[in-house]
């Protein structure tokens, strides 16, 4: 049986990649810092390495030299994000067999070890889903992501309206703070149209280097650029008679959302290197957490892109707006949490029910996942205790008394200005910078009556 150790600080990412690897035949030792796995290097003989390149304290790439000074023979296998394809090279140069950006499908990382380590490699399936694979990510590993409507009545109103949009050919944005469920709401749409049984493919616009930008939407052919080893297909081809999901699309450079333009507009595309047209049938589904009409005034973003991709806007609600159907996700969370950590956790206790009420949730559905899972990871009862949440949680609101409450107002309205200035006034950035949601900030606007 072989042998893996994967080094990874993020503890639940770590722990579920290593049940998958267990449940496909591996031997599976984990570290979450650099020391601790230059130590179980040393004291044992592993014949592959899974590292991210990103530890606390320790340099990724002087670990691989490390290792490599241990053991030359030793096949690592580095864990990048997509934008760091240049340390990802360089970790090749220093020996590493290959990398993977993440995130990456349980699939993806099962063939790359196989590969690494000379196994045989079972042939992929060939379901359609295959080419959706920059929209999963290693939350799928245990469990197939249900949609959970809600009650509320944003919620309701959700639903509504993608149940109407989503059987036409209409391009839809979806504008909504981070974390508050665009990408599940694109898929839905995409679920729900007659494109379903196509290919629903998600780009991330904001993780795609602008140099690679043109190939990574329209493919290449071989020999067209340095590294163009072989023909290549691009998000457009592949998501030709389904869905493309364009991710955080106020980051695409102007030049980019020139050539996106032209697309959606000819409805052709050509490769890179190639001066064959191809036909393309995509819908074209957007998301941004940005204000992209003040984009558009500011002049970043193109006003004739604008109104094609925006036939029709959904707002995804923040959580605050759907309070009703908090315990809901939050229940939803724990049965998913325990699922991919194999953990029997039952439930909350009314502590953790009441802080959960009383939180505001910057950062959405999102937030209270991580916060739901981490707390499952910590939990050794049979339910969550306030001691398993991150302090921030709890800590909020705690200095009541208004003598406090004015300084605190006087505190907040100066960082809220300084904030604007160090942004140029664009309030989404401000809003980001001052980690509180777009439209907390505009309320503490009008009720501060800042004058901008
Ligand atoms: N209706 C839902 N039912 C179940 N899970 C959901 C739902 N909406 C969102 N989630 C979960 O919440 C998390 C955040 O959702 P998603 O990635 O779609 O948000 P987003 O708005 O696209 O985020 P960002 O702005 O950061 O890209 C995901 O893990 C997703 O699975």
């Amino acid at each position: 049986m072989s042998k893996i150790l994967i080094i990874e600080d993020d503890a639940a990412f770590c722990q579920m990649l290593q049940k998958f690897l267990i449940r496909n035949g591996y031997n599976v030792e984990v570290s979450f810092t650099g020391e601790d796995a230059k130590s179980k290097f040393k004291e044992s003989s592993f014949d592959l390495v899974l590292t991210d390149l990103r530890l606390p304290n320790y340099d990724g790439m002087q670990l691989l030299t490390d290792f490599k000074e241990i053991n030359p023979t030793i096949q690592v296998i580095v864990m990048t994000g997509y934008a760091e394809v240049g340390s990802a090279v360089e970790a090749m140069k220093k020996g590493a067999y290959d990398y993977i950006s993440k995130p990456f499908t349980p699939e993806d990382i099962l063939m790359q070890i196989k590969s690494a380590l000379n196994e045989e490699i079972a042939p992929k399936p060939t379901k359609k889903s295959d080419n959706t694979k920059n929209s999963q990510s290693m939350e799928n590993v245990d469990h197939e992501g249900e949609v959970i409507t809600g009650l509320s009545e944003a919620s309701l109103k959700l639903s509504e309206y993608i149940k109407l949009v989503a059987p036409t050919d209409m391009s839809v944005l979806i504008t909504g703070e981070s974390g508050t469920g665009k990408e599940v709401t694109a898929k839905a749409i995409h679920d729900q149209s007659k494109r379903k049984e196509f290919n629903f493919v998600a780009v991330d616009c904001g993780a795609i280097p602008k140099e690679i930008a043109t190939s990574e939407f329209f493919g290449h052919i071989k020999g067209s650029f340095t590294g163009a080893v072989e023909d290549k297909i691009g998000h457009f081809e592949a998501a030709h008679k389904g869905t493309l999901f364009l991710d955080e699309i106020g980051n695409l450079s102007y030049g980019n959302q020139i050539q996106l333009l032209r697309a959606l507009q000819e409805r052709k595309i050509k490769r890179v290197g190639s001066t064959k047209e191809i036909k393309v049938d995509v819908r074209i589904v957007t998301a941004t957490n940005e204000d992209l009409a003040e984009a558009v005034e500011q002049g970043s973003f193109r006003e004739d892109l604008f109104h094609r991709i925006n036939e029709f806007s959904i707002e995804t609600p923040s959580l605050e707006d759907r309070y009703e159907d908090l315990m809901l996700f939050a229940n939803y969370f724990l049965k998913k949490a325990n699922t991919s950590l194999d953990k029997q956790v039952q439930g909350f206790s009314q502590d953790v029910v009441a802080i959960f009420g009383k939180y505001h949730w910057p950062g959405n559905l999102r937030e209270l996942q991580n916060v739901i899972k981490r707390a499952v990871l910590l939990t050794t009862g049979d339910v969550v205790e306030k001691e398993a949440l991150p302090k921030e949680v709890y800590k909020t609101k705690e200095a009541d008394s208004s003598e406090e409450n004015f300084s605190k107002a006087d505190y907040e309205k100066e960082q809220i200005i300084k904030a604007l200035k160090q942004t140029n006034f664009n309030k989404s950035k401000a809003a980001k910078l001052l980690q509180i949601t777009r439209k907390t900030l505009y309320n503490k606007i009008n009720h501060y009556k800042l004058d901008l």
